[in-house]
């Protein structure tokens, strides 16, 4: 499937039919199969799926930055340009510029023997900019980000902070090169749930703001729709359902999309939580038919042996056979915080 834009938006990000495969012993393990999508210029995305369904691939795909020996196939095109067709100093200058990267690990990320000040600066130092000059532009974004007393954390060492801070940190390092991708990978999973609205706040401003279009990769339905505009929901290593965030997150089709929605804790609504039947699986351990068609209480014969493409159903994309027959007989997702 691809994706055109809509009139008059144009795409920074245009993935088509990325497909990613890692050598494990003898056998060649697909861990990403048929992803597409595009994202707009200022626009946002969440991959939203559950531990173990290939987002983290998908995102590390898409910046190449992955393994060696790891395969890839279909295209990864940044404002027209073939991502995996550039030269090792393109692709150093595309990193260092233009795409940034929020882990969900900080400590993991920064080391630990520099200063936040140091870690801070070193991307404009290099590209120019006198040491002076980047320390200040690195203190006015910590303040910003919200980290007080910029002045003093910045000639502290990583230790010295709490995750949440060094988060802020890790986020202000990404935007001081202003760049026009934000990759965020569970961004706001390690920290404390007070801690985590604020991040997700200051990403949110940030790409207003900054006009910085953001893919944000995450297990969390709510937190995706949220901040995003639009939402792919991903299952065993392909997209299963792609539609806009406040439909997505009232109304999602696909009965693994209506599963997630269902299965989301409320602190309203009375009746037990829904949980999908089974475990989630990998690509490589997906069924030949419909990925997700060993979880799914309607599935059918043609589910077992037939993959759904993705297809424009209701003003969603979906990869299901029985999508038409799920909109015409909709019921509401029960469950689901209101
Ligand atoms: N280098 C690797 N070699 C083999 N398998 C891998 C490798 N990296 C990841 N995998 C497997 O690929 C699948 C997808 O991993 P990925 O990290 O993309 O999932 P995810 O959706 O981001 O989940 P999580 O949130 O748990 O990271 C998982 O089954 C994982 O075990």
């Amino acid at each position: 499937m691809t994706e055109k834009p809509a009139a008059g938006e144009e795409l920074l990000l245009d993935v088509r039919d990325l497909a990613v495969s890692v050598p494990v012993g003898r056998e060649q393990r697909p861990l990403v199969t048929d992803v597409s999508f595009g994202l707009p210029v200022g626009g946002s995305l969440g991959l939203v799926g559950e531990s173990g369904s290939g987002k983290s691939m998908t995102a590390r795909a898409i910046l190449r930055l992955l393994q060696r020996d790891a395969k890839v196939s279909g295209s990864v095109r940044f404002e027209g340009e073939d991502v995996y067709g550039m030269s090792k100093s393109r692709l150093r200058a595309w990193h260092a510029r233009e795409v940034g990267m929020i882990y969900q690990d900080p400590r993991a990320h920064i080391n630990p023997l520099r200063t936040i000040g140091d870690f801070l600066t070193e991307g404009l130092r290099q590209s120019g900019v006198s040491t002076s000059d980047a320390y200040e532009q690195a203190e006015a974004l910590l303040k910003r980000v919200g980290v007080g007393n910029a002045d003093v954390r910045i000639r502290q060492f990583p230790h010295q902070l709490s995750g949440g801070l060094l988060q802020r940190v890790m986020i202000a390092s990404v935007l001081l090169m202003k760049p026009k991708l934000v990759i965020a990978d569970e961004p706001t999973t390690a920290l404390d749930v007070t801690i985590q609205e604020a991040v997700m706040v200051i990403l949110d401003e940030m790409r207003r703001a900054e006009g910085v279009s953001l893919l944000m990769v995450t297990h969390d339905l709510d937190l995706a729709a949220a901040v995003t505009d639009r939402l792919a929901v991903v299952y065993a290593g392909r997209v299963v359902e792609l539609g806009a965030s406040a439909t997505m997150h009232e109304d999602g089709i696909h009965p693994y999309a209506r599963g997630l929605l269902a299965s989301r804790p409320s602190t309203s609504c009375k009746e037990r939580l829904k949980v999908i039947p089974g475990r989630p699986v990998a690509a490589f351990e997906a069924p030949s038919g419909c990925v997700f068609a060993d979880r799914c209480d309607l599935v059918e014969d043609v589910c077992r042996t037939d993959r759904p493409s993705l297809r424009e159903v209701a003003t969603h994309r979906v990869a299901c056979h029985r999508a038409d027959e799920i909109v015409a007989d909709r019921a509401p997702v029960v469950g689901g915080r209101a």
